[in-house]
């Protein structure tokens, strides 16, 4: 099967004026078809000659495994590779999706596969408070429903929280999930291949999870985290404007009096400042970059500056405070690392104890009078298979579609499942404590023609062409835009950690103030053409908190989501603070070097407030409200006095045996910062306890 686009004759008004629903539109969308459409494993799957051989039902025999999990998204793909390293074990993933095409694997077209035939594509309940102006008054969710999951189709950010994040999980009675204790599961999947790699102490560099940076950075995006540090966040690199800080030094550099362009004239950065284009040079003859090894005490000297107060940044380390270009998950290659290219394709046609199903979706977990969990029953191609297990079923479907199949097995409120004529096994508070990142589109930034990155459409297919030739991926297309310039504030000093994180989108203005509604619906064009910024700032601590229910008209479609977004109106505090330290961003000399300034047009819905008061951010927030993709806390990990938890801090659902849920679901509380690095720190956390607790078993021993 191959990859479909979004259908632009669906979502486009007939009057419209989008680019992104132009005549250029629809041949550009089945170019990508043609260039990227197709995927690796089916190339392989090929030349094995097993295509189409993946109905392995039908051949009548009883499907018995050891351990069925169910999803493979950010970890549920971690799970059954871990799993299945342990010879003995047979292990079936079970994937609603299709295989992961290679359109996901080019960074700039990450906002193009949503929408499209990998994108489960829900949304949300409208609610009068949030929304307000969009379609039906719903807020999008994308989800990934492909290998890989979310993690074949998100923005690529690799951000972990902070480490006060994991001490609230385990100070609620979740032992097991410090910040102390995760840490070791966050290196052990990293392959970090960046400075940051360097510092052992915060990062892994042997684990199947590529991380490093975009190997093209445009000068936007380097403008907004040059403006975020002239407000004061740092940029650890002491050759920079930020001299208060410490790190390991780049070698061949040197400090004190600069005359600033005759150092960079020579200068070959070969390490993460290179992308301060402002202080550093990358042309030149005279490669600096820092030592590929670095000793113990090395480290403890400057792990010893930074606890006398000076800080590094790198927010997956110590210290948060900070803005930067983002790690991601990219490859040297210049091209994503799905949890699906990571962790399963390397070993999926080696390890034999492995079976992969792919569009093959699970909708019930059996589960017997003795409530334990022993298979499960799902579709695939139209007919109904029934796979069982002989020690767990693992359920990793996601934070969406977890709750529902625990739901359709009867795992869930007792009273909604009543309702539902579904017999109930285990009366359980799941699909409540749901909440996401809430943010809002609307806060411009205007680029004139000179540092706008626009260009023509004839230039766009050729890039495309080009791309796809190249054998180590570079230039724009190897980019993901704007969206990895990245800062973390706390809008009050008092705060323990930061509660707002900015992240930034990419827009053509003119289009996207005459037209709001549709354009935030339609990011099909690469992220790294445009001439105008949408930076959002997001409440990484919301106190609102939804809950997801099964649609009643057919409990096997969409469940109904109630985001309950600003339902609290606290919430809004934050991201009033937050718009107005970012509008103090157009005084730097970053934004003025480049003739960046915020556009003044007051959006339709908003038109009645002045521009830039608090009474406009407030009415932009509940009308342009966007979810930033991160909800969690439908299958809430607790302990057993804590009368809102599904899972035990082993992920084991309270009151069935044999039955875990590992993936986004699980988090009592959302981190701040993006949640795929936490995803698959979960995947190695929980199956981490899995594994301990069925390889001390006796051989044999059921209960
Ligand atoms: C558009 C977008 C952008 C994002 N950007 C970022 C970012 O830049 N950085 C970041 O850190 N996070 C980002 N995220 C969030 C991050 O990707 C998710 O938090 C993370 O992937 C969640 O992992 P998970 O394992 O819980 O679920 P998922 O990765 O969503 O995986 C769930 C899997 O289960 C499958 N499945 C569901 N139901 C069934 C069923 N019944 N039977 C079989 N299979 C089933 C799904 O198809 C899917 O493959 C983004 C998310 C989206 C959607």
């Amino acid at each position: 099967m191959l990859w479909q686009p979004l259908n632009l004759t669906e979502v486009c008004p007939v009057n419209t004026q989008l680019s992104a629903c132009s005549d250029f539109a629809f041949v550009y969308l089945n170019l990508l078809v043609r260039l990227f459409g197709d995927s690796r494993d089916r190339r392989i799957q090929q030349c094995r000659g097993e295509e189409g051989r993946i109905v392995e039902g039908l051949e009548k025999k009883r499907e018995e495994y050891d351990f069925i999990v169910v999803g493979a998204g950010a970890a549920g793909c971690v799970v059954a590779n871990r799993l299945s390293a342990v010879s003995k074990w047979k292990v079936l993933l079970l994937e609603a999706g299709m295989e992961q095409p290679d359109v996901t694997l080019v960074p700039s077209l990450s906002t193009a596969l949503i929408g499209s035939n990998i994108d489960w594509a829900y949304t949300t309940e409208p609610d009068g408070k949030s929304c307000l102006a969009r379609r039906e008054q719903r807020c999008g969710w994308p989800r990934g429903k492909v290998m890989g999951g979310s993690s074949s189709i998100n923005s690529m950010a690799y951000i972990r929280g902070n480490s006060l994040d994991y001490d609230t999980w385990a100070d609620m009675g979740n032992e097991g999930w410090s910040y102390k204790d995760v840490l070791p599961y966050f290196k052990k999947s990293e392959k970090n291949l960046n400075i940051e790699g360097l510092n052992r102490k915060y990062h892994g560099v042997d684990g199947e999870q590529s991380i490093s940076r975009f190997p093209y950075v445009d000068r936007p995006s380097i403008m907004m985290t040059d403006a975020f540090h002239e407000r004061g966040l740092p940029i650890a690199d002491y050759n920079g404007a930020y001299q208060m800080t410490t790190m390991q030094a780049q070698a061949v550099a040197q400090d004190g009096e600069r005359v600033l362009p005759y150092f960079k004239k020579s200068e070959k950065n070969l390490n993460i400042e290179e992308l301060s284009r402002k202080y550093h040079g990358v042309d030149g003859e005279q490669s600096v970059a820092r030592f590929s090894y670095i000793d113990e005490p090395s480290y403890m000297l400057t792990d010893a500056f930074h606890e006398r107060g000076l800080p590094i940044a790198d927010y997956n380390g110590a210290f948060q405070l900070s803005t930067m270009q983002a790690q991601a998950v990219i490859a040297k290659d210049g091209q994503r690392v799905s949890t699906n290219n990571a962790f399963i394709q390397p070993i999926r046609y080696k390890r034999k104890n492995l079976t992969v199903k792919i569009k093959a979706e699970a909708f019930k977990i059996l589960i017997n009078k003795n409530k334990v969990a022993y298979g499960v029953k799902y579709i695939q191609d139209g007919q109904v298979y029934t796979a069982y297990a002989k020690k767990e079923v693992i359920v990793s479907a996601g934070v969406i579609n977890s709750p529902k199949l625990l739901m359709l097995s009867g795992v869930g409120p007792k009273e909604h499942l009543s309702k539902l004529n579904i017999t109930v096994k285990k009366d359980l508070a799941v699909g409540e404590n749901l909440h996401d990142h809430v943010t809002f589109n609307g806060i411009l930034i205007a680029l004139p023609n000179r540092t706008s990155t626009r260009v023509s459409n004839e230039k766009i297919v050729q890039e495309l062409y080009d791309y796809k030739k190249m054998k180590v991926k570079h230039g724009l297309l190897a980019s993901n835009g704007p969206v990895n310039a990245i800062a973390f504030i706390k809008t009050d000093p008092d705060l323990p950690a930061p509660d707002i994180q900015y992240q930034v989108g990419h827009l053509f203005l003119d289009e996207y103030i005459r037209e709001p509604e549709i354009y935030d619906g339609i990011y099909i064009l690469p992220t790294p053409y445009y001439d105008g910024l949408l930076p959002r700032a997001m409440n990484l601590v919301p106190k609102s908190r939804g809950k997801l229910l099964l649609n009643p008209e057919n409990p096997h479609g969409k469940p109904l989501i109630y985001a309950n977004y600003l339902g609290d109106p606290a919430d809004l505090i934050p991201i009033i603070k937050g718009v107005r330290f970012l509008l103090s961003l157009e005084n730097t000399k970053a934004f003025k070097s480049l003739g960046a300034y915020f556009d003044r047009t007051p959006l339709k819905p908003c038109r009645d407030h002045p521009w830039g008061t608090d009474e406009y951010i407030v009415c932009l927030a509940r009308a342009y409200t966007s979810s930033c993709y991160h909800p969690v806390g439908t299958c809430k990990m607790g302990p057993k006095s804590d009368k809102k938890a599904v899972v035990d801090p082993k992920l084991r659902v309270y009151g069935i045996s044999r039955l875990r849920v590992i993936d986004s679901s699980i988090m009592p509380v959302v981190i701040r910062g993006n949640t795929h690095a936490p995803s698959i720190m979960i995947g190695e956390r929980g199956v981490a306890f899995v594994i301990e607790e069925w390889l001390k078993k006796p051989q044999n021993c059921h209960h």
